[in-house]
């Protein structure tokens, strides 16, 4: 007799953006709010009319992930750049910038990464949704080759 596999469990999301990302933030958040696979949706800015520059915003988000308050977060700047190498500077997140399906699937499946990172300039914003909507169908593997690898990432920040 087969059984089926039981639903993933909802994520809970932090999005977060420089003034440069806020419109996409703003339609990426409001594209999670109405989906079943998001059980929580969190904004830690920037809203409309605020300028705190990126690396604020994606710490915060990040530490979020890091405290296990989110399972994940979206970060929009300029390029997706930014945002990535300010969360990366928090222990335990794995942050990628990813403009295409195959490497947003792989940051997940591969690199067990939490946190996706677009550049509101570089990409258009339907593409940027369907990405999204992608993502969220990822879940990492514990049990595949993969994680070997990501556990050597963990190693290597603990100064192993
Ligand atoms: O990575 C940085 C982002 O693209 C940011 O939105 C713009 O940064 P800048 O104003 O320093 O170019």
């Amino acid at each position: 007799m087969s059984t089926t596999p039981a639903a993933p469990r909802p994520f809970r999301i932090v999005v977060g953006c420089d003034d440069a990302g806020l419109d996409y933030k703003e339609a990426l958040k409001k594209d999670l709010a109405g989906d079943a696979r998001v059980a929580e949706v969190t904004d830690v800015g920037v809203g409309s009319g605020e300028h705190t520059a990126y690396p604020h915003v994606a710490v915060e988000a990040a530490r979020r992930v890091a405290d296990g308050q989110a399972d994940r977060a979206l970060l929009v700047c300029g390029t997706g750049l930014g945002v990535a190498i300010s969360a990366n500077k928090v222990p335990g997140i794995r942050a990628v910038t990813a403009h295409d399906s195959y490497s947003v699937r792989r940051s997940v499946l591969s690199n067990n990464a939490q946190v996706l990172c677009f550049g509101q300039r570089v990409i258009g914003l339907e593409l940027a949704r369907t990405l999204v909507d992608e993502w969220l169908d990822c879940h990492f593997d514990e049990a595949s080759a993969s994680a070997e690898k990501v556990a050597a990432i963990t190693g290597y920040e603990r100064g192993c």
